[in-house]
């Protein structure tokens, strides 16, 4: 279970209460996660998920929190974080920065058909167009800087071939960033993580996009990447399914069109989307932290993605 802080049931049911939302029923740890303590809340008034801050800390996390709060006024269905009294949205429990936002009804579809691809393309679009409003400012934390960070401290792990592909990766990205094309890319808020897991589906029917603590400024082509590269991929092969990555595309199209530079940096950002998350896992596998239950995911997965990325370049077509 990904609960690495325990959470004692009278300190939630004092939280809850100053927010309004109660007497505390039923507090149960969840089982999935890697990245925080999650624990679903039921309350008198209604379903929460309760969320213990493991690495974010109150500098940070008021950009998170203040995004979901923004685009579920916007009409993007996320969960909304709540507020006590004084208006204050993060809040503090067993020494650790705290928040408790709604459950969003549904499950996660974990094997995707064109029909959810083409429904996260749209709300992806129209989440990006409902951030251009919202005023905080922080960088993706996963961006190219922690890449330069990371890349020694994982690099010892790796053979020779891995290491000689994570080093002309990181090289090509950096160039990448420093070309005037990438400057001129649309960017704002992204979710930066938007991954099969991160979304929930009532039948067919989206219901919400959750776990924004990844979320950051950036381009919003590396959103559409990272987006195309795990809700279009084809799992075995690590290549893109071309009808489930050409309907996140036109119905993400629909409603923000994609611009020529875009259309232009797509494999190189669909590169980018695959080398974060590498680093990442290769970063949360050998330099792991303690939880009573922990499932590091496999990084060989998004390895074979970006060596595909190179050798194929994959472009949208309208
Ligand atoms: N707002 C929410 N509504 C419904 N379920 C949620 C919500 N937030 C988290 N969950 C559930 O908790 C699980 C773990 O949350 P997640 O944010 O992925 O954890 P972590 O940040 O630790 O990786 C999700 O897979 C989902 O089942
Ligand atoms: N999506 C990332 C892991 C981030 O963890 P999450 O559970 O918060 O989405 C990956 O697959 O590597």
């Amino acid at each position: 279970m990904a609960v690495f802080t325990p959470v004692a049931f009278d300190d939630a049911a004092a939280l809850v209460r100053r927010l309004g939302l109660g007497a505390l029923l039923d507090l149960k740890g969840i089982v999935s996660g890697i990245e925080n303590t999650n624990y679903f809340a039921t309350t008198e008034r209604g379903e929460f998920v309760l969320t213990l801050f493991e690495r974010l800390g109150f500098e940070q996390l008021p950009f998170y929190l203040h995004l979901m709060k923004h685009l579920a006024q916007h009409g993007i269905p996320v969960p909304e974080p709540q507020a006590d009294e004084r208006g204050e949205i993060l809040h503090a429990l067993a020494g650790k920065p705290a928040a408790v936002v709604d459950r969003l009804r549904g499950a996660n579809q974990l094997a995707p058909s064109t029909r959810h691809c083409e429904q996260v393309g749209g709300m992806l679009a129209r989440m990006h167009l409902a951030g251009r409003s919202y005023e905080r400012h922080q960088p993706n934390l996963r961006g190219l800087a922690w890449w330069i960070d990371t890349v020694p401290v994982v690099k010892p792990y790796l053979t020779p071939a891995q290491a000689d592909l994570i080093e002309s990766e990181l090289e090509f990205q950096k160039q990448l960033a420093a070309s005037p094309a990438y400057a001129a890319l649309p960017r704002g808020p992204i979710h930066a993580d938007l991954f099969r897991d991160n979304v929930m589906f009532e039948g067919d029917r989206l219901t919400g996009f959750f776990d924004f603590y990844f979320a950051g400024v950036d381009t919003w082509l590396f959103d559409i990447a990272v987006c195309l590269n795990d809700w279009c991929v084809d799992l075995d092969s690590g290549r893109l399914d071309e009808d489930r990555a050409q309907a996140f595309m036109a119905a993400y199209d629909r409603e923000r069109e994609i611009t020529h530079d875009e259309s232009r940096l797509m494999p190189a950002l669909l590169r980018a989307g695959a080398f974060r998350f590498w680093l990442s896992r290769l970063w949360d596998l050998h330099l792991p932290r303690d939880a009573q239950m922990l499932k590091a995911h496999d990084p060989g997965h998004f390895e074979r993605i970006l060596r595909h990325r190179v050798a194929e370049p994959w472009h949208y077509s309208r």
